[in-house]
């Protein structure tokens, strides 16, 4: 009889260490009202501000992906992934603040919150000293968490898909354009880990389930309008 070899993908370990946190991402009060359309402004408005110098350190990330490639098409797919958050995923955050009468300006002088230092400055120190296998793994939850939720919301009928403010932010994260570039990174990630030995997979899945982590806490800061305390 012929031996069948079980391969798996890294990608599918990755989402099953992480999938608790996820799950609890979804049911927390930001999302369900989000997804619910009842979401208070001031709460959504909070989350602008502080996402939007997360995602100027969070570029820096894809930018760092792009140093350490080490072929041409890795290299201009990180670059066109640091492209796309400074032009269209910060493009919309603009475009929100505008609506809420905030000037981009303000966003960019947001003073970060404890967890947004928190999230951003692992983020870096990965890129900082880790190999591209640890940038992939510390990148993709942002990625492939909030495909999830877009597309989980667009699908969800009613609410979030009616409101008028809420509507672009769903549509953006469930597009086909954002989903292909979360396929892209899952993609990656499987590539960079393969033959890599358990000691450093184990690394790759800390780096993950952290950034899983972080993601959870940037939820729960902007529904508690979490600041400094001094
Ligand atoms: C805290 C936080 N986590 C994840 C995202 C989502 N996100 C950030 S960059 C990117 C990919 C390309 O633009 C995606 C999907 C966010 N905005 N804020």
């Amino acid at each position: 009889m012929q031996m069948q070899t079980q391969t798996s993908k890294f990608s599918e370990r990755l989402y099953e260490s992480s999938k608790m946190i996820w799950e609890q991402s979804h049911r927390h009060p930001f999302l369900e009202e989000l997804k619910a359309g009842t979401l208070d402004p001031a709460k959504f408005i909070f989350y602008l501000k502080q996402d939007y110098i997360y995602l100027i350190d969070y570029a820096k990330m894809f930018a760092y992906g792009s140093i350490k490639a080490t072929d041409l098409q890795t290299m201009g797919k990180f670059s066109e992934l640091c492209h796309s958050i400074l032009n269209v995923e910060m493009g919309l955050h603009r475009q929100y603040a505008e609506r809420f009468g905030v000037t981009q300006e303000e966003l960019e002088r947001t003073e970060p919150s404890p967890t947004t230092i928190a999230y951003t400055k692992y983020l870096l120190d990965v890129a900082a000293h880790g190999s591209l296998a640890e940038v992939a793994a510390a990148v993709l939850p942002c990625m492939w968490s909030y495909r999830e939720i877009g597309v989980l919301f667009a699908a969800a009928g009613p609410g979030v898909m009616d409101h008028s403010l809420y509507r672009d932010w769903v549509l953006m994260y469930s597009s086909d354009e954002f989903g292909e570039l979360t396929d892209w990174c899952i993609g990656i990630m499987d590539q960079l880990a393969d033959g890599l030995p358990e000691q450093e997979l184990a690394k790759l899945e800390q780096h993950f389930i952290m950034a899983s982590k972080l993601e959870y806490m940037f939820w729960d800061m902007a529904y508690r309008l979490k600041g400094w305390p001094v």
